[in-house]
């Protein structure tokens, strides 16, 4: 039986596959290489380079990979700020590929779904931690896009016998613990890489977007997940799907919240580098403070966030300074 990673090129697909592989999972991967990279996938895995939005190419890699027990879905464009400029393009690629990969998975009667989702679908919580409870009102489309299939998703476990689970990633960072595949965005915004590009000296300095949040220190509060705990939840998912279990959604995170400033002591620490750092405006679009409460993770899946920040930045620093260059494609 094949588990279909969809995405599986990207920063998170790429370590849901190779957790896959390890776990004894057969694998199948497809993704059109946006945002992906074909170094990050084992040379030997099936591979279909094409976007999931094209109907005919995705009944074509269906039609091929007859035993499928389940889908991991991680195609998106996921980048807020973009999302705020470019609304229509974020529609089309995460909407517009979920309508496609239901309407398949309908036709080839495959059954169970795991996705991601994300913290950005709840926008600027009023209390905190934020449960599976707390109302969730996106405030960019980014987070409506990712909102929308969550609905998408759940409407069509209804009309139909598929299920799902969604899984809401707070902030996802860190490595493959034995390091030869990593984060690797083309167009990096992300906090921890960036700080570890100026601990490699590839850039000056690391800008603080704002130091007047309602927060202890005045910076951001984002709560961390490590990458290899992020796929151990998928993998639950999954066999909770299979095991019956029905379509549900979970907040994966660690539960403990830190600020920006915080996680640049703690990267200061780890690399042994002084890491520039300068404070710049508020970026637009950043709630004060996001942590998880996954409580409902933890009783229904039997997972809990067992590495803290100090073990994803070294998993992560590890990544950065053995591939400089990061992937070479
Ligand atoms: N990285 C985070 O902190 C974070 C947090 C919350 C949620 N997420 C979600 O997790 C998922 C993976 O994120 P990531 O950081 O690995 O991003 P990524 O850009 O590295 O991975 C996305 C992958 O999907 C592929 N893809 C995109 N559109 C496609 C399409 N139409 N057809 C085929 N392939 C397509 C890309 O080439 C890429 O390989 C995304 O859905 C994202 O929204 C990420
Ligand atoms: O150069 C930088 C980059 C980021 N930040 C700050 O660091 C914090 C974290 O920012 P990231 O860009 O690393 O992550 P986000 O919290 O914006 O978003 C991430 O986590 C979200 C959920 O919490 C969504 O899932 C989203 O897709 C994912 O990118 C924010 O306060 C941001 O302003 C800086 O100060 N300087």
């Amino acid at each position: 039986m094949t588990v279909i990673v969809l995405g599986g090129a990207g920063y998170v697909g790429s370590h849901a596959v190779e957790m896959l592989l390890k776990k004894g999972y057969d694998v199948a991967v497809v993704d059109n290489l946006v945002t992906g990279h074909r170094a990050a996938l084992p040379l030997d895995v099936r591979f279909y380079e094409g976007d999931v939005r094209d109907h005919d190419f995705l009944n074509n890699v269906f039609a091929k990979e007859k035993n499928i027990e389940g889908l991991m879905h991680f195609c998106a464009y996921s980048l807020v700020g973009e999302s705020m400029e470019k609304p229509t393009m974020y529609f089309d690629n995460n909407v517009g590929g979920c309508i496609s990969i239901l309407e398949t998975m309908q036709k080839f009667d495959v059954k169970h779904i795991v996705f991601s989702s994300t913290a950005a679908t709840f926008g600027v919580p009023e209390t905190s931690p934020i449960t599976e409870m707390t109302p969730q009102k996106p405030i960019n489309p980014y987070g409506e896009s990712k909102l929308i299939m969550e609905k998408m998703m759940q409407w069509q476990s209804e009309a139909t016998d598929m299920t799902y689970v969604a899984l809401r990633y707070f902030n996802v960072a860190g490595a493959s613990s034995d390091g030869h595949i990593g984060e690797a965005h083309k167009n990096e915004t992300h906090l921890i890489p960036i700080i570890l590009q100026v601990a490699q000296g590839k850039r000056e300095f690391i800008t603080i977007y704002g130091n007047d949040y309602k927060t202890s220190d005045g910076t951001c509060i984002r709560d961390y997940i490590d990458m290899e705990d992020l796929i151990n939840a998928h993998v639950k998912a999954l066999e909770y799907l299979k095991a019956g279990g029905k379509s549900n959604q979970f907040n994966l995170g660690s539960s403990k919240g830190y600020s920006n400033l915080e996680v640049l002591e703690t990267a200061r620490k780890v690399t042994g580098k002084n890491i520039p750092s300068i404070l710049g405006e508020r970026r637009p679009g950043d709630p004060d403070e996001l942590v998880a409460d996954s409580t409902k993770a933890n009783n229904i899946l039997n997972w809990h966030a067992q590495n803290d920040l100090e073990h994803i930045i070294e998993n992560a620093w590890n990544w950065h300074k053995n591939h400089p260059d990061l992937y070479d494609d």
